[in-house]
């Protein structure tokens, strides 16, 4: 059997929030039975409000349809008499409610009444064909030799997934491979519109520019997983989407290579003043020097936070004759030669080149400012590709203009456009338009990562982890939850469900948890905590429609619950 459920209902009706995190009245069927129709094929759309798992009196399969206006539309089901029921309800579907969400444009949703007047409709869902999985980290999780089961919370085609900011195009193919409806839009929202179309869907990818803050959050009222296509999630309240139950993912690494290999060229440019030579000679002015430029071999480069990116340039530097020392919070195996500092003034005062390589943490805000600036060598170089507000940069431009730093390059900025423009002027960051005026100054616009190797390998795997999370519940990579993970359900195991229960972590839920699951026979649980938040997994089997639904029910009750997902 290729089933699922997303949590169940508590009646025979579609009910809960219609407006709000509600489950969906939906159905499912088995895999491979002819009259599958293909993902895309498949008539449903996303419902909201939820239908109860199946049970004697209930309709083998149920569905609706909203439409723009309102209007909970039929549909028909031609061959699902003998499927089973499936529906899904989140408990945030459930127990919260949006009073504007009525009036979302993209989703007007029915009332709980509309709902339950149009129940038990009859329709089918479409199963995906395809493994998701492309990755070998993906296979981890398979099944040797067995063909694995698709656990789907949603129909596939109820899935609202929303990307911003020119996600790359590998991420929209595996998301639309799984029959999710993908909506993408080049560049960032601003933030009304943004909350106004957070409230109807389900995932949201991002890169740097997006805030997530507990603001734009507590209208996300469906939404169970943020995907970051980038390294930096400082632009995401990562403890408020975890105390409400929704995941993080990121994509930790895919772009240090692209960050280490620019701020090698940047020293090379800055040491041979390359900008402000290029600069004239697009005016037109011939200007041969070689006063205060330099050969990079034998210089030494200090590395402010030694990670992924630090380390990767560490040895990129040192192939070119640097010498690297580094400061760091935490101590760090150095690579090569290089060697790890005690303190931040340490590497300050010995660099030729400082670059920095830290996460955008209120410790390290504004952690260069004019007081480290002092501390650097006359005619150094400062370099910042981490996060804007690691810089003063009003400090910066005094201690340029007054000679101290030999030349900067900027890659990132306190405040950054939503998208591409003429934005960079002082209106953004009050000195702007000073910063510009600046010798040997490198400015980019954020492009770091910006690469197509990074972009495309981002794209993969943070669309992998979103498949992974939506459908089988895995939290491996998240960087809110607790990390767990179960292999997948196979193909023979049928009439498995899977529990997914994320609580608050507190003494005793975990007995509350198994006497609700005790009845079964649980075939395989993980649990795990991370600070105030808790995430278990179990997988149960011989669970009819009907067991779910007082399973989902029973797990609703506790007070600890913050989000329960029934996938089968
Ligand atoms: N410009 C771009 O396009 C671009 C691309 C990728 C990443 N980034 C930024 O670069 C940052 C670093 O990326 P990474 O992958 O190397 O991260 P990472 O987490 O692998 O490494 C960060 C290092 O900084 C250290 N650190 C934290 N606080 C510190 C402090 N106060 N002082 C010294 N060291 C400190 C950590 O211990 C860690 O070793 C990201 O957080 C992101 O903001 C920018
Ligand atoms: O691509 C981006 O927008 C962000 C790149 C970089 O800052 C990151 O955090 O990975």
């Amino acid at each position: 059997m290729l089933s699922s459920f997303f949590g169940s209902g508590s009646s025979e009706k579609c009910s809960g929030r219609a407006s709000t995190h509600t489950g969906k009245c939906d159905a499912t069927q088995k895999k491979n039975s002819p009259s599958t129709p293909s993902p895309n094929s498949s008539n449903l759309r996303l419902v909201r409000g939820f239908s109860p798992p199946a049970s004697s009196s209930i309709p083998s399969s149920t569905n609706l349809i909203l439409s723009e206006n309102k209007n909970v539309q039929h549909s028909s089901a031609s061959s699902s008499s003998s499927l089973p029921v499936s529906s899904r309800l989140s408990s945030k579907q459930q127990h919260q409610h949006h009073p504007q969400a009525h009036t979302s444009k993209s989703f007007n949703m029915s009332s709980a009444q509309e709902i339950d007047g149009a129940a038990h409709r009859v329709s089918l869902s479409a199963s995906p064909t395809s493994n998701f999985s492309t990755s070998p980290f993906a296979a981890r999780y398979q099944n040797a030799g067995q063909s694995s089961k698709h656990l789907k919370p949603f129909n596939t085609e109820d899935v609202r997934i929303l990307l911003l900011e020119n996600v790359n195009q590998t991420a929209v193919d595996i998301l639309k491979k799984q029959g999710y409806q993908v909506e993408f839009h080049k560049a960032s929202l601003p933030e009304e519109e943004l909350i106004e179309k957070i409230r109807d869907v389900h995932a949201i990818g991002i890169r740097s520019k997006t805030r997530l803050s507990a603001n734009v959050l507590k209208e996300a009222k469906n939404l169970i997983v943020i995907g970051c296509f980038c390294i930096g999630t400082n632009q995401v309240d990562l403890d408020y989407a975890a105390k409400h139950g929704i995941t993080v993912f990121n994509s930790p690494y895919a772009n240090s290579r692209s960050v280490a290999e620019l701020v090698i060229g940047e020293i090379i440019m800055l040491a041979r003043q390359l900008g402000d030579r290029s600069n004239e000679m697009h005016k037109g002015t011939w200007n041969k020097v070689s006063a205060r430029c330099w050969e990079i071999r034998g210089k030494t480069l200090g590395i402010v936070g030694y990670g992924h990116i630090g380390s990767q340039l560490s040895v990129l530097a040192e192939a070119m004759g640097m010498n690297v020392i580094y400061y760091d919070v935490v101590p760090i195996m150095a690579l090569g030669t290089a060697k790890q500092l005690p303190t931040l003034k340490d590497v300050l005062n010995q660099a030729d080149f400082v670059t920095l390589h830290v996460p955008e943490l209120p410790e390290t805000k504004n952690m260069i400012g004019k007081e480290q600036l002092d501390q650097m060598k006359k005619g150094a170089y400062l370099i910042n590709a981490s996060r804007g507000t690691v810089v003063d940069i009003s400090a910066l431009i005094a201690a340029s203009r007054e000679g101290r730093i030999a030349g900067a390059a900027l890659d990132v900025y306190p405040s950054e456009p939503a998208a591409n423009g003429d934005y960079f002027n002082s209106t953004l960051n009050i000195w702007g338009d000073d910063l510009r005026t600046l010798k040997n100054l490198i400015l980019t616009p954020h492009i770091g990562g910006s690469t197509e190797e990074a972009q495309s390998a981002i794209g993969i795997e943070v669309g992998e982890a979103l498949v992974r999370y939506i459908n089988e519940g895995n939290t491996v990579g998240a960087v809110n939850m607790p990390e767990v993970s179960l292999r997948s359900l196979t193909s023979e195991e049928d009439n498995h469900a899977r529990v997914i229960f994320i609580h608050s972590n507190r003494p005793g839920v975990l007995r509350q948890v198994n006497e609700i699951l005790g009845d079964h026979n649980v075939d395989k649980q993980m649990s795990d905590s991370r600070g105030d938040v808790a995430y278990l997994m179990a997988d149960i089997s011989d669970c009819s429609p009907k067991d779910i639904k007082v399973l989902y029910e029973s797990l609703e009750s506790l007070s600890a619950r913050v989000l329960t997902r029934i996938l089968y």
